[in-house]
């Protein structure tokens, strides 16, 4: 991997923004990298520990304000709340929506080609508010949405079949969150249909999905936080993004036809994402997908003054 000329930075440099920050830099993904946060000591911190891993790259990493981040090629928002155990994502809407609003006002006048990827939780939600307030297309603002649940997704399958996890074909879709759901119906393991290879019942279905979606719970039960995982997501998407790779990936994004913004395949490239990618679900997973754009319409509807 070569380093491009352009820039990436990510608004708040904790446990998720210092983690993509050591991703971008290994994958040598841009020349500069720029970490924000409101608490500069921390930041400062984080930047003085990630220089110390530059000498495997060519990449200079520095703290920056608002108004250097506004003219990066891609602006992450990492900044917000966690969940605590036992929390959901959904629970963190007030402070995040509150902090995401604050942060894109911060950034004004923003960089007109700049794309917008939203990390912090929950990633749906705040993505459609960044799209309708950052001022920018839809497709230059998107969400790292169910791409991390779709590579915990299938590092399982590839576990039960033995081979790589890069020659699994599969998608979880919908909200990166409760009401997620698999697409098992169009699974395939290098071309051949994935319940074809791997004849699983409903039951072992349900025990696969529910130990997908409630992996990131597991892990914040013991450790408070997950960081790697969704960093090395981030890196990916970023790449596909600079390098206009129009890599298809489970995203979050607009969806005109479910009136909100929620994950299903996309083409990503330099303009962020150029179209969604059908994806020819069956009547229950089509059902599932409805079924979770209705529970954050929800959500948006009880949020709709802050539009
Ligand atoms: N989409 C995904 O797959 C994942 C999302 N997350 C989400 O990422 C978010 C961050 O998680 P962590 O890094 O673990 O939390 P953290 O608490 O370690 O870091 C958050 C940082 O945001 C900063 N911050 C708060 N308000 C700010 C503002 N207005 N401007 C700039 N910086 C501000 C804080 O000072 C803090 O350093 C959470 O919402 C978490 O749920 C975490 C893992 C995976
Ligand atoms: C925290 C979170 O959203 C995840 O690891 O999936």
């Amino acid at each position: 991997m070569s380093v491009s000329g352009g820039s990436i930075a990510i608004i708040g440099a904790g446990s998720v923004g210092s983690a993509i920050a050591y991703s971008l830099l290994l994958r040598q993904v841009v020349a500069d990298i720029i970490l924000v946060d409101i608490d500069h000591d921390l930041c400062q911190a984080q930047v003085q520990d990630l220089s110390d891993a530059t000498f495997l790259s060519n990449v200079r990493i520095r703290a920056g304000d608002f108004q250097d981040a506004s003219k990066a090629d891609i602006i992450i928002i990492t900044a917000g709340a966690k969940q605590k155990p036992g929390d959901t994502r959904l629970d963190l809407i007030d402070r995040n929506l509150k902090i995401l609003k604050s942060i894109l006002r911060s950034l004004q006048p923003i960089r007109s080609n700049t794309i917008l990827l939203i990390v912090a939780n929950p990633v749906d939600i705040l993505t459609l508010f960044a799209q309708r307030l950052s001022g920018l297309p839809k497709g230059q603002v998107l969400g790292s949405g169910t791409l991390l649940d779709s590579i915990r997704l299938k590092r399982i399958i590839a576990g039960k079949l033995k081979v790589a996890d890069t020659s699994i074909h599969a998608f979880v879709i919908g909200e990166h969150g409760d009401s997620q759901c698999v697409a098992w119906s169009t699974a395939t393991v290098h071309g051949t249909p994935l319940l074809k290879v791997l004849p699983l019942t409903e039951t072992e279905k349900d025990e696969i999905a529910t130990l997908t979606r409630k992996k990131a719970e597991a892990i914040i039960k013991v450790k408070g936080f997950t960081s790697y995982g969704v960093a090395a997501v981030t890196a990916r998407i970023c790449e596909a993004i600079i390098f206009d790779h129009r890599q298809v990936l489970p995203l979050s994004h607009w969806q005109e036809e479910l009136d909100c913004c929620l994950s299903l395949p996309a083409v990503l490239g330099r303009d962020g994402i150029i179209s969604s990618f059908p994806l020819h679900l069956n009547e229950a997973e089509q059902a599932f997908l409805e079924g979770s754009a209705k529970s954050l319409r929800k959500v948006i509807a009880d949020y709709k003054e802050d539009l």
